[in-house]
């Protein structure tokens, strides 16, 4: 059996308003293969926050996370910030491209910063924006592109430093229909080609079984499924 890349580990997550708790996740234990996972829900059950646990940029209340073999829990800040560069690669619903800098520069910077080598950089930069079908569009900024070209090159941004695991928060959601079947197909497929384990947050049910675990967030409960 493959081993997980994903372990969350009796994991509770509160938020306190004054005298009121919020528990949004109530105590999870599961274990996630390498491969595609979507996360469905209503509104306010929890998504983005299981999003955040994975990714670092929020903490457990109790309990451990474990991403491709580091326990995210227990980072410090420091170790933070090489975790989300180079193990963790993200997809947001606004694209949160750098509006002064080209779809080749917003996607060749993150690797750059990690690595040091410019050439190096522009070279993946050029390939991936090759591969989400943007190379035409490479030297526009961010305010002259359409809606899916922009979250296409937050794709190829999301994976220029080779990510074990991309976690992606209703990347479509600011799409119509069509762009938003086009960047999911592309998503999917990248994720297959590349083998990255891919957590990708949806409103759209459809989606659930196109994956290889669905998971369900309801009042703080998370249901597993095998489509
Ligand atoms: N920093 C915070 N402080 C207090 N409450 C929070 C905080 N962040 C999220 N919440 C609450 O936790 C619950 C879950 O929020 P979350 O954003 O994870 O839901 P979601 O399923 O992603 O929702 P949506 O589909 O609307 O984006 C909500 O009730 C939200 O108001």
């Amino acid at each position: 059996m493959e081993s997980s890349t994903i372990d969350l580990i009796q994991v509770q997550k509160e938020y306190r308003n004054g005298s009121e708790t919020l528990e949004v996740i109530r105590e999870v234990s599961l274990s996630i293969s390498p491969g595609i996972v979507v996360i469905t829900g209503e509104s306010g059950s929890g998504k983005s926050t299981l999003l955040n646990l994975l990714g670092g940029m929020d903490r457990p209340s109790r309990g451990r996370v474990m991403v491709a073999g580091v326990e995210v829990s227990r980072l410090s800040e420091t170790e933070l910030g090489p975790f989300r560069t180079s193990t963790v690669g993200f997809i947001f619903q606004f694209h949160h491209l750098l509006r002064d800098f080209t779809a080749l520069e917003n996607v060749m910077l993150p690797c750059y910063m990690a690595r040091g080598d410019k050439r190096g950089a522009l070279d993946r930069a050029r390939e991936l924006l090759e591969r989400v079908g943007v190379a035409h569009r490479m030297n526009a900024f961010p305010g002259q592109m359409s809606g899916g070209e922009r979250q296409r090159t937050a794709v190829a941004r999301a994976l220029v430093n080779n990510p074990q695991v991309v976690l992606a928060d209703e990347p479509t959601g600011n799409l119509d229909e069509y762009h938003s079947r086009e960047v999911e197909e592309l998503l999917f497929s990248l994720a297959r080609d590349l083998g990255k384990t891919l957590v990708l947050v949806t409103h759209n049910p459809k989606l659930a079984g196109f994956g290889d675990l669905h998971l369900e967030l309801s009042k703080g409960v998370i249901r597993q499924e095998v489509p």
